[in-house]
């Protein structure tokens, strides 16, 4: 399949709004990696895309980055894209959902260290724009869900998944076209760090349930939310670098609501619930949705100063173990090499 015309590879970087200096440090070292890759690849003509790139495909989870070069939390996304790509991205997929967040770019590198003639014949269904940089940038070939209605598998990121894979999604504002990617895909997984993988929604998650509305609704919905369903301290998300709103990339705006913990024991009720509103476009919350979710750990260390025996201090480090749950509520951990 020849690269589409409009795919343009140029180097963009990609902006996590809620990276903490450590984390944007480590999405430019990610990007310049990724744009490195692309590079490699034959970008127009009839070669386009036809010549593997020199890197092969990895078959274990070792990491070609030096060690210290990702923060703890960084190298746990990364292993969980990995291994998640490394189950789901078979071969023979043609058409690929490819979610939001900061996670997911490692997805994408993982797809593009599988090379470049296993993803020549591949279409890759984007998200929003931070997917759809992410697939263009990386040079694989961008297509739309209303080309490709059924997808292979969609793999994304996530705020929280609880133990029966329901998931609060939406921190980025991404979630009504994650919704619509994850349920054209014949399989949907899950991929995040090991602070995204709790018993209950809410519990580390504090920001409430992310509600696309449309524009003229929200006040309306407000109210239905603080007055009717339970959500006192619901309110409108406020835009950082902008005054006003923040807007999704379909025009809407985003409400959070944050409920009770009886309320998320039932994830699905009360979406339910909030879905009847008129004015509301999509809830971010999905219910008995995904396969799978892949979550990175991480271990605390007992450490003592050198020479300094008496203080000793907890320290983090990725364990190069994957914690994978599935949804017959199997879970199993994933060792890397
Ligand atoms: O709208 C954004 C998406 O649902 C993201 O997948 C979710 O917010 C997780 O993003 P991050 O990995 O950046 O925390």
């Amino acid at each position: 399949m020849a690269l589409p015309a409009e795919i343009r590879p140029e180097t963009r970087s990609h902006v996590d709004s809620n990276a903490s200096p450590r984390e944007s440090q480590d999405n430019m070292l990610l990007s310049k990696r990724l744009s490195m890759i692309t590079t490699a690849i034959p970008q127009t003509g009839p070669g386009a895309l036809a010549t593997p790139t020199d890197k092969p495909v990895l078959k274990s989870l070792k990491s070609p980055i030096p060690p210290g070069e990702l923060s703890v939390i960084e190298r746990s996304k990364q292993l969980a894209a990995w291994s998640a790509v490394d189950d789901y991205v078979k071969p023979h997929y043609r058409v690929i959902g490819i979610g939001s967040g900061s996670t997911v770019p490692y997805v994408v590198e993982r797809i593009v260290n599988q090379g470049a003639e296993a993803n020549k014949d591949r279409v890759f269904i984007p998200t929003g724009f931070q997917s759809k940089e992410l697939i263009v940038t990386s040079g694989l070939n961008l297509g739309d869900v209303d080309q490709y209605p059924t997808i292979d598998v969609t793999l994304d990121g996530a705020d929280e998944v609880d133990t029966q894979l329901n998931c609060i999604k939406g921190g980025g504002a991404c979630h009504l076209r994650e919704k619509v990617i994850a349920e054209a895909a014949l399989t949907f997984i899950l991929v995040a760090d090991y602070r995204k993988n709790v018993e209950r929604l809410g519990t580390n998650f504090k920001a409430g349930v992310p509600i696309e509305v449309v524009p003229f609704a929200y006040a309306k919905v407000l109210g239905n939310l603080h007055n009717v369903l339970g959500s006192p301290k619901a309110h409108l998300r406020m835009a950082v670098a902008k005054a006003g709103p923040v807007v999704t990339d379909n025009g809407n705006f985003v409400i959070d609501a944050p409920f009770d913990e009886d309320t998320m024991k039932d994830p699905y009720t009360i979406m339910a619930q909030i879905k009847m509103l008129t004015g509301v476009v999509e809830v971010g919350l999905f219910c008995h949705m995904a396969t799978a979710a892949y979550f990175g750990n991480q271990v605390n260390t007992l450490s003592t100063l050198p020479g300094l025996s008496m203080f000793n201090f907890l320290s983090m480090a990725q364990d190069g173990s994957v914690t994978v749950k599935t949804n017959d509520g199997q879970v199993r951990q994933v060792e890397s090499q």
